[in-house]
């Protein structure tokens, strides 16, 4: 049997090399696309996430800035660095980690963020924009999820996609990117009765929870398509929200952790802070 295992570093591989023509050409302009990203605090997995981030964009052309702020800033400066870089022309994408101190209110700092500038798709404008269909940042780890199951050579359409998690960034718009490639679609969570009986009727499970492991292969339907978005350090290792030794045998295609969705949500970064510098010209 080929292989049923997805190789998102690959697919991103693939996806970066075109987006470097595209950074090529801009750069026969004069043009060269900027992100920026800020960090607060020194969290370890943090900070890996964001060196990688602007590692990827190197590797690319893309030109890019990390502010690593100390924990204890206030959020009217970390506000004050985002108005900054939000008139900062070198700048086309703002990217702030998270989560933030909890002393700091995440939603007032991604509001802050210029929406032409909002490359992860968090801002309420793309947010809206997104629910109700107009073009708007996509938020990247749901797109990379949609773009890795397209690349099965697989169609969403008439399909039923299972999505366990509803957070605002991963379960709640990948719900709705499915629901746009004409899918049925049901949203799963923490109250949600019976998630075995019901995962186990999706196609396509798409699984955004946090929790090591937690979906085993009796609850997978066969041939299924399954898309881990979990990430979870366990003695070390990162591990899936899915029980991937196990559930690769019974679906048709399945996504690793890490090498699956991670990847994929970088590309889609650097994709966006393209169009952002694209828009802005
Ligand atoms: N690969 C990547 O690029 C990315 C990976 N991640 C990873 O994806 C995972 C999800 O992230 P995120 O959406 O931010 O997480 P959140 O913690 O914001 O959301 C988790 C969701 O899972 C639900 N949930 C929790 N426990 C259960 C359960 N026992 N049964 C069913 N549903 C449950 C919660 O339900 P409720 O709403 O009821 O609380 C919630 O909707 C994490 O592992 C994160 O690290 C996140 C972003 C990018
Ligand atoms: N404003 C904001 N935007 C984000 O997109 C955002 C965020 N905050 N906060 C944290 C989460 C998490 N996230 C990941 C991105 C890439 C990998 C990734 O590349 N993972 C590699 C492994 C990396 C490793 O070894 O640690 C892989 O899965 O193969 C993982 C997780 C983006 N997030
Ligand atoms: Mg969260």
């Amino acid at each position: 049997m080929m292989s049923n295992i997805i190789d998102g570093k690959q697919v991103s591989l693939e996806i970066r090399d075109s987006l470097t023509e595209e950074v090529k050409k801009l750069q026969k302009q004069d043009i060269q696309p900027g992100l920026a990203v800020v960090i607060v605090g020194s969290d370890p997995a943090s900070q890996t996430y964001v060196r990688a981030k602007a590692k990827a964009c190197n590797n690319i052309g893309i030109y890019s800035e990390v502010y690593e702020l100390p924990e204890e800033i206030t959020e009217q400066q970390l506000l004050e660095k985002i108005d900054e870089l939000n008139s900062d022309m070198r700048i086309h994408g703002i990217l702030v980690q998270l989560p933030l101190p909890k002393d700091i209110n995440e939603q007032a700092v991604i509001e802050r963020i210029s929406a032409d500038k909002d490359v992860d798709g968090f801002h309420i404008l793309n947010a809206g924009k997104l629910l109700v269909g107009q073009d708007s940042y996509l938020p990247c780890t749901p797109a990379g999820c949609i773009e890795l199951i397209k690349r099965t050579g697989e169609t969403l359409e008439g399909k039923h996609v299972v999505v366990i998690g509803r957070s605002n960034i991963v379960g709640k718009p990948v719900a709705l990117l499915s629901l746009y490639e004409n899918a049925t679609v049901t949203i799963c969570h923490s109250r949600t009765q019976n998630l075995a009986e019901i995962v186990k009727q999706g196609d396509i499970v798409i699984a955004a929870v946090g929790r090591p492991k937690m979906i085993t292969a009796d609850m997978v339907k066969d041939g299924a398509i399954v898309i881990d978005v979990g990430i979870n350090r366990v003695d070390g290792k990162l591990v899936g929200d899915v029980d991937f030794e196990q559930v690769k045998d019974k679906a048709s295609f399945i996504t690793p952790v890490p090498g699956g969705v991670g990847p994929m949500t970088i590309t889609m970064l650097l994709q966006n802070t393209i169009v952002a510098c694209k828009k802005s010209v």
